[in-house]
């Protein structure tokens, strides 16, 4: 196997261009296998399989930088840098990463897994090396998804004012997760029409004519004229007039044509950007069917494409998804928002069902969240649905365009808690840190499945910013007699007995069961409460529970720093009252991937850790106060 000898001795370079074409089908064959197996990114990394060998062809590694945006497609860049064997655990806990890590290779030299960071990054390495007057190429790769998000753009503008050489690869595929959207997307597909794609060939040829060496001044005269009758014979046009010198299209599966482009554009002074056409799914008849469903995909059988493990219970995507339905049936301002998360927000039903009030806005969070500002502005109640750590992004459109003006504008956040094989960009652990230092805002956590319906229909009405955010997977449906109707700022309480009370938020409502049951077990009674609210907090619940217990332990899926915990902490500090409060929450780190229940262990808000801290908390409490009536005598 090639793919297997290039692991230990030779380099991609050393090989004729049959074992290229080999190599090319090898590592086609091992990724199917594999992320069938593994899970993973499918449908994106078949379709580069090619372009990144080009670039592996082209690059001096690690010495020259190599730039992936988000990251998912790398796999291919993993296997020809001597990380075969990682794909056995890839994306568990202490295995190799889904996405590149600086950390895990010298080859990585930047790490991603949010969107349209590449140019911006690429830019940096670039002006870096003019100051310290070292010699290295860079090349920043870009989906076409990735280039409708709002940073790509201000990198462009920047890097148009670089003198050295930055070559940004356009990797052209006409799909985001789903289908790409907006005047870019329509503007890159009208390279790809028939006569387009014809001219493939020309189009390189036409490029090739833009190179200082070669000199054709018709060509270049022409490139500079602001004519519109040139963009009828220059493709890239767009980016010509940002600055940025447009080179292809280039056929995907071409390694030796996407080798020539990038060695052309290495003489250019300057940002060049080379595109590339590809296709999701690659040579895997079901992935290049349903794109969108092997973007990332679970273990799938290869021979049907149908996933190995088949999921028979809703998760809290699909509850939102029958809620948001019966929302828009129901009232007609209703309008939905994604930023590309079409299928994994659970919109898709609405999107079918309500087209004229759903915005997929591409990748594009800040975006967003002052558009849906401006719906709620305009009279309209938006639901802004959003994965956890996606829209951390959108801090201050959040602060300054929504919740100074106190507008009604429903944040769904979606992959909040720790999200398993993603990994520390992708855990969605931060959220209720940074709304919660933001005034106007109120934030819900649902303990079960029908909570979220509850919570869902009562944010509608609510006449301010209010945010839900719930977690990735099965959605519980435990406690269900207890179904108090929502009330801004009130918690529930699910059982009242013994001197610990539990005050739980959202998902960890669950687990608070569990350490109720062993703590029972172990002779300890306590109390339940369902927080529901993170913000406001339940001031008279925390009064009641303080009078009437010794000790306080609050439980969240997210970081200690200005979570619940602290909070809560701080409100008694605030009423002088001495209560002892044990915070249960995500340390101050970044926590890998892996199973979210080993993740759970491993950071400590598991049932079982925080039955012992409990205990280990509420014996000490005792022992100090036996401790105290002993010096009172
Ligand atoms: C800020 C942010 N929002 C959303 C996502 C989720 N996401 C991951 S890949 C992707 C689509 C990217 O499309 P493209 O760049 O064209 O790459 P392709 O999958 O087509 O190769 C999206 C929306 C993300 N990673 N980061
Ligand atoms: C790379 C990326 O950002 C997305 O593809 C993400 O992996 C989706 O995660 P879910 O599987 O939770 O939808
Ligand atoms: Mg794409």
């Amino acid at each position: 196997m090639i793919l297997e000898r290039i692991q230990k001795e030779n380099d991609i370079k050393e090989l004729s261009d049959e074992e290229l074409k080999i190599l090319a089908s090898e590592i086609r064959q091992f990724l199917i296998e594999k992320i069938s197996d593994t899970g993973g990114h499918l449908a994106s990394n078949l379709g580069v399989i090619e372009l990144t060998m080009a670039l592996h062809l082209f690059l001096d590694l690690p010495k020259d930088k190599l730039i992936w945006d988000v990251g998912h497609q790398s796999y291919t860049h993993k296997l020809l840098t001597g990380r075969k064997e990682g794909f056995d655990q890839l994306r568990k806990y202490g295995g190799m990463s889904g996405f590149p890590k600086r950390k895990e290779s010298e080859c990585d030299c930047f790490d991603t897994g949010h969107s349209s960071t590449s140019i911006s990054a690429g830019l940096g390495y670039a002006h870096a090396r003019e100051i310290t007057g070292e010699n290295y190429k860079v090349v920043s790769v870009i989906g076409d998804g990735a280039l409708t998000g709002g940073m790509a753009f201000e990198a462009l503008n920047n890097a148009a004012q670089l003198n050295s050489n930055f070559i940004i690869v356009l990797n052209d595929n006409n799909m985001s997760i789903s289908e790409n959207v907006g005047g870019l997307s329509t503007y890159l597909a009208g390279f790809r029409t028939a006569d387009a794609y014809r001219d493939l060939k020309l189009g390189v040829m036409n490029s090739l004519n833009k190179i200082p060496v070669y000199g054709d001044k018709m060509v270049e005269r022409i490139r500079r004229t602001k004519s519109g009758i040139k963009q009828l014979f220059i493709p890239g046009m767009l980016f010509e007039e940002l600055g940025i010198i447009y080179l292809g299209p280039v056929d995907g599966g071409d390694i030796k044509g996407i080798l020539k482009l990038l060695q052309e554009a290495s003489r250019v002074d300057g940002p060049v950007l080379v595109h590339v056409i590809t296709h999701k799914g690659t040579g895997y008849a079901p992935a290049e069917r349903h794109p969108a469903r092997f973007h990332g995909t679970e273990p799938f059988d290869i021979e049907t494409g149908l996933p190995k493990h088949p999921r028979v219970k809703a998760n809290y995507t699909d509850v939102f998804s029958t809620v948001m339905r019966k929302l828009g049936d129901r009232d007609e301002r209703v309008v939905a928002i994604t930023a590309a998360m079409t299928d994994g927000t659970g919109l898709k039903r609405f999107h079918n069902m309500f087209p004229e009030r759903f915005f997929d806005v591409g990748i594009a969070e800040q975006h967003a969240v002052t558009f849906a500002a401006g719906l709620a502005a305009g009279g309209l109640k938006p639901i802004f649905a959003v994965y956890s750590s996606f829209l951390q992004r959108a801090y201050d459109q959040i602060l300054h365009d929504v919740c100074i003006q106190n507008l009604p504008v429903v944040f769904a956040i979606d992959r909040a808690g720790l999200v398993g094989s993603d990994g520390e960009t992708h855990q969605g652990i931060f959220d209720i840190s940074y709304l919660s230092t933001i005034p106007n805002m109120t934030i819900m956590a649902p303990k079960n499945k029908w909570e979220l319906s509850d919570m869902i229909k009562y944010a509608v009405d609510f006449s301010a910013p209010i945010a839900i955010r719930y977690p990735r997977g099965e959605a519980y449906d435990g406690l269900r007699e207890y179904r108090a109707p929502i009330a801004c700022g009130k918690s529930e309480w699910i059982y009242r007995s013994g001197k610990i009370a539990l005050f739980a938020l959202g998902a960890m409502v669950k687990t608070a069961e569990a350490v109720h049951e062993r703590l029972k077990a172990l002779g300890y009674e306590s109390s339940l409460i369902n927080a529901r609210f993170a913000k406001p907090l339940d001031e008279d619940a925390l009064l009641s529970a303080a009078r009437h217990h010794d000790l306080i332990v609050t439980m969240e899926e997210n970081v200690i720093s200005g979570g619940m915990g602290e909070q809560v902490m701080r409100f008694y500090e605030e009423h002088n009252l001495s209560v002892r409060v044990l915070a249960i929450a995500i340390p101050d780190e970044y926590v890998e991937h892996g199973n979210v229940e080993i993740l759970r262990r491993e950071v400590g808000i598991d049932a079982e850790t925080i039955t012992e801290r409990t205990i280990e908390a509420y014996e000490e409490l005792h022992a100090q106060e036996s401790g105290a009536e002993r010096n009172d005598f």
